[in-house]
């Protein structure tokens, strides 16, 4: 039987879609019609298993699957044996503490022998514990931002992303206790055969993610100004450059990052540039 290799993803919610677009862009296709709970790619030797997220760090340290798609935070709070292969960029999110917004905070003490209400107990708990303070982990399991107004407890720990969830419920964040993103784990000890198909896999994703912190520049110079303008988007090797039907007149094509390109656009117009075009990389292979 040939080798694969099975990933675990989120089944429906805040990492789905953005797990799923990954796997697309990696060239990676399947049919997942009628809700299944399992998918086989029709051309990459991997399978999908679409799961609640919290279940995912478990699965991968148990090797039921040999790579997973999760949140940072899911990873901590389960405590579970994986390996982070890969940063993904996408869900970035933190979990912070939260009160009513009429309160008057000062610092941490504020919580002493207070509730707090959270899906997230275990990292709550060490964060309270390495800041001595002493109060009550209340733990539920979702709509945590409810708990203050229902006077199940007076203060929340859960995920902010926007701030929007805490307005909307009278809360204010207070203190951020952990950053996350989504992160691409395994369980480590694969077989060969199967760590080739991993190897395979980082590399595409390697491509999708250099493609998408690189743009292709294009634009005009005259002449006399291309040694400066090079200086300016060397490029990954040279800039390609073509000359214009336009006599003393240039196209320079170059690679850089979107950071990169935004710094030096002031010196490239005063070099002379014009008619910059900036264009999105699918991949980019180094
Ligand atoms: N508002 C947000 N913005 C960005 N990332 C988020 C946000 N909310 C959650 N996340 C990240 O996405 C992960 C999944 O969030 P989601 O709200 O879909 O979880 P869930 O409701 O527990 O889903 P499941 O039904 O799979 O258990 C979180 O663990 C966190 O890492
Ligand atoms: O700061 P914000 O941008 O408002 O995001 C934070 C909210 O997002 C998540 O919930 P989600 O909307 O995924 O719903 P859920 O409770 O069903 O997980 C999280 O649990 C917060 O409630
Ligand atoms: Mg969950």
């Amino acid at each position: 039987m040939e080798p694969i290799i099975r990933i675990a993803v989120q089944k429906s919610g805040r990492l789905s879609e953005d797990s799923l677009s990954l796997m697309k862009e990696c060239g990676i296709k399947y049919n997942n019609g009628g809700g299944k709970l399992k998918a086989t790619s029709t051309n990459f030797p991997i399978e999908f298993l679409f799961l609640r997220d919290d279940d995912i760090p478990g699965y991968v340290a148990d090797g039921v699957a040999d790579l997973g798609i999760v949140g940072e935070n899911e990873i901590v709070e389960k405590n579970k044996q994986v390996q982070t292969i890969r940063k993904l960029g996408f869900s970035k999110c933190r979990l912070s503490l939260a009160i009513p917004k009429g309160e008057n905070y000062t610092d941490l003490s504020y919580f002493q022998h207070k509730n707090i209400a959270t899906s997230y107990p275990r990292i709550l708990g060490d964060f309270l514990r390495e800041n001595n303070i002493n109060a009550e982990i209340h733990e539920i399991s979702g709509s945590v931002e409810i708990a203050p107004s229902i006077g199940l407890a007076e203060g929340i720990c859960d995920i902010v992303s926007s701030g929007s969830t805490l307005m909307m419920n009278g809360l204010k964040e207070v203190e951020k206790i952990f950053s996350s993103e989504a992160v691409l784990i395994s369980g480590g000890n694969l077989p060969v055969e199967k760590q080739a198909i991993v190897d395979k896999l980082l590399f595409r994703i390697n491509a999708v993610q250099k493609g998408k912190s690189n743009k292709y520049v294009l634009l005009n110079a005259p002449n006399d100004s291309l040694d400066k303008i090079i200086t300016l988007i060397p490029g990954m090797k040279s800039p390609t450059i073509l000359p214009l039907a336009q006599e003393g007149w240039s196209s320079v094509h170059s690679v850089l990052s979107e950071d990169q390109f935004w710094e030096n656009i002031e010196e490239l117009k005063a070099a002379g540039a014009q008619g910059i075009l900036v264009v999105p990389i699918e991949k980019m292979v180094i």
